[in-house]
């Protein structure tokens, strides 16, 4: 079930269940299915990988190459690292393959996958609108000063009640 509470830095917090990430992930699978016959999958590490998973999943794609980038230390942007590009042959300028992240924020991560694979089609489940215009197909849009916490980064815990401030 979607949330929103407060964070201590004032920005909104978004936490996205497992139930949820699956869904909107088969959500831009629907989408995607739509677009193209794809070659295979490109999934940016480490947020893509998941929902790179449910989409190929649902495509029927068993080709699936990654890119590892990594520019966040937790909420903290800095310079943005490739720490790998495409290993599979063939890919070129990545006509045909879909690129699939968990989320599109500043375009930073998005504009260096143009640089790699200029004709690959860029797909994430969320996207805030400073990044959104850098990919072809998205399936929410959450406003810039929300941070999503994806289930991997979540653990159940104890949380005060709303009366108490917890929550809006
Ligand atoms: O649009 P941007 O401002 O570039 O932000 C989006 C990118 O930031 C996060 O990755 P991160 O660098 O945190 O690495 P991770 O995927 O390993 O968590 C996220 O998974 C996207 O790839
Ligand atoms: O909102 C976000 N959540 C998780 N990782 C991120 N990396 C950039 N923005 C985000
Ligand atoms: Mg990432």
């Amino acid at each position: 079930m979607e949330s929103w509470i407060m964070s201590e830095n004032s920005k909104r917090t978004f936490p996205v269940s497992w139930e949820e990430l699956h869904r909107n992930a088969k959500a831009l699978a629907w989408r995607l299915l739509e677009t193209h016959s794809w070659h295979g999958v490109i999934a940016v590490t480490r947020g893509g990988l998941v929902p790179a998973a449910i989409v190929a999943r649902e495509l029927d794609l068993r080709v699936i190459d990654t890119v590892c980038i990594s520019s966040y230390d937790h909420q903290n942007q800095r310079g943005l690292q490739v720490l790998k590009g495409i290993s599979a042959d063939g890919i070129g300028d990545g006509a045909g393959w879909v690129v699939v992240d968990d989320l599109v924020d500043t375009g930073a991560t998005a504009v260096e996958i143009r640089k790699m694979l200029p004709k690959a089609h860029l797909a994430t489940i969320y996207a805030k609108p400073l990044g959104k215009p850098l990919v072809d197909t998205y399936v929410t849009e959450v406003s810039q000063d929300t941070w999503i916490h994806f289930p991997w980064d979540l653990e159940a815990q104890y949380a005060k009640p709303i009366k108490d401030g917890a929550r809006d």
